[in-house]
């Protein structure tokens, strides 16, 4: 590889290269290419069983790729496991909530933070460390809009802010790249668009790949869009582009459709 192409590829945060997933005889993820520059607000959407979230799992190493690479920054992570992969950088949140529903939402946070420098959670007082844990899980709360709650159990909070929680434990890893799957599945409209402004407003060191049915709220918050069908790339580009795009219209025609 040329000085130009390797660099080029260390400034992409993301790219997934003909990455495929098999199921036994099922071809879920074939072949699929993606590439996301450092600080992309970059949406998947495909109509349901297409292998978004097969190939999310793809990345994280969650889900072992029978073909492909998976990069990041230009690093090879295809042979690493989900913990080294996350220790270089990629977190997820879930589509089901994988929150401890009796801690305090300050004391979650703070607890992945502990996590993530190796603190183990009971001496971080002797250690004098946990000030400074507190301070940092306060402010990424408060960046989140979550000020108010911090005191607040987490398994009393309304969905949409336990759906935020997620991305704040996420965020506690310090993420290069975040991937979300359905990140406001299950929130109201008015909150769901809540949800995405708190994600505009996040750092651009943080490149984020969201899986999404919703076609407005991919309009308004991605500056691309993958589409999957069966499991393959069927159109790449703007938000408008795929929209008008009569590949993806005739995709989604008897399934839930292209919400606008
Ligand atoms: N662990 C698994 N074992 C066998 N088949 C699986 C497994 N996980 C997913 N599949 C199949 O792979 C295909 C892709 O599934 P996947 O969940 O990735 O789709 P999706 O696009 O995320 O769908 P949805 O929008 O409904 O969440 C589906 O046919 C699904 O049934």
């Amino acid at each position: 590889m040329s000085g130009q192409a390797a660099a080029a590829r260390a400034a992409e945060a993301l790219a997934v290269e003909r990455v495929s997933v098999s199921f036994g005889e099922l071809k879920a993820v074939r072949e699929v290419s993606l590439r996301l520059p450092q600080g992309a607000r970059h949406a998947l959407i495909g109509p349901n069983g297409a292998g978004k979230s097969t190939l999310v799992g793809a990345i994280t190493g969650a889900v072992s790729a029978s073909g492909g690479r998976v990069l990041l920054n230009g690093e090879d992570l295809t042979r690493l496991g989900i913990s080294a992969r996350a220790r270089r950088g990629l977190a997820r949140t879930f589509q089901i909530t994988s929150l401890f529903p009796e801690m305090t939402a300050i004391d979650s946070v703070a607890l992945a933070i502990a996590e993530r420098e190796g603190l183990t959670w009971r001496f971080l007082a002797p250690l004098g460390s946990r000030a400074a844990v507190m301070d940092e899980a306060r402010e990424i709360l408060e960046e989140l809009g979550l000020a108010d709650l911090l005191g607040r159990v987490v398994g009393e909070l309304a969905y949409g802010h336990q759906r935020v929680m997620e991305i704040a434990i996420a965020l506690a890893s310090r993420p290069r790249v975040l991937l979300l799957d359905e990140p406001a599945a299950g929130i109201p409209a008015g909150e769901s668009q809540r949800l995405f402004e708190v994600l505009e407003r996040l750092s651009r060191d943080v490149t984020v790949l969201f899986i999404e049915h919703d076609m407005h709220l991919v309009r308004r918050f991605a500056r691309r869009v993958t589409v999957l069908a069966a499991g393959q790339v069927l159109a790449e580009g703007t938000p408008a582009e795929v929209a008008a795009d009569a590949g993806v219209r005739d995709a989604y025609l008897g399934t839930r459709g292209v919400r606008h």
